[in-house]
């Protein structure tokens, strides 16, 4: 038996409308990620909307939550201010690179005398907080600490090598 024509014409409709959806889908799958100046192939989480408040969505889930940077703080201008001036505080250069201990980074936690350790590599942070797109609130809580977990929890696509070169003092022993 042949199906009715209205019955075909029903099916191809369905089976277009089944193929729109499937369409819809993959491309919500594959939609680019946001790119960055940082990262040309975009963050490796996708990007979620925050729906609590600003300060909850950064410490509970992968919520972007980028702050507005005081102006002359941009990234170009951080840039600048690197090659211009002393990144490394107030350590003696002839002491560098530091060998420094979990004791010794703990102590070196206010914003104006701040000590990050980044795979066993201790950056001073202090010149870059402004600087930084995530605001200072969010890098307080690494004040002193290692932040290896939570920077790699908020954007591990970002080359901090690159960003903090020379802001690095030594290594954590
Ligand atoms: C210490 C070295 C760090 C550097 C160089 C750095 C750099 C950056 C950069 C470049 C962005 C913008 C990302 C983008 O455009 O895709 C960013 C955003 C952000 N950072 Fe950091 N960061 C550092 C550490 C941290 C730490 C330790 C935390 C958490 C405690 C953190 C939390 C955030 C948050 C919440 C954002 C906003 C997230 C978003 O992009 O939506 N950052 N950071």
């Amino acid at each position: 038996m042949t199906p009715s024509p209205a019955k075909a014409e029903m099916s191809a409709k369905e089976k277009l409308e089944q193929l729109k959806k499937q369409r819809a889908e993959n491309l919500t799958r594959l939609a680019a990620p946001q790119r960055s100046y940082l990262s040309p192939n975009g963050p490796v989480t996708p990007n979620v909307t925050p729906t609590v408040s600003p300060m909850d969505s950064i410490m509970t889930t992968n919520a972007r939550r980028k702050i507005r940077l005081k102006p002359g703080h941009s990234p170009l201008d951080w840039e600048t201010k690197k090659k211009t001036f002393n990144m490394k505080g107030s350590i003696d250069p002839r002491d560098f690179p530091l060998r420094v201990t979990r004791e010794e980074l703990n102590k070196h936690n206010k914003e104006h005398d701040f000590w990050i350790c980044l795979n066993h590599k201790i950056y001073n942070l202090s010149p870059y907080l402004d600087f930084h797109p995530g605001g200072v609130e969010v890098l307080m809580k690494c004040a002193g600490k290692d932040g290896t977990f939570l920077f790699n929890k908020y954007h591990r696509w970002v080359n901090y090598e690159r960003i903090l070169d020379a802001c690095f003092i030594g290594f954590l022993v």
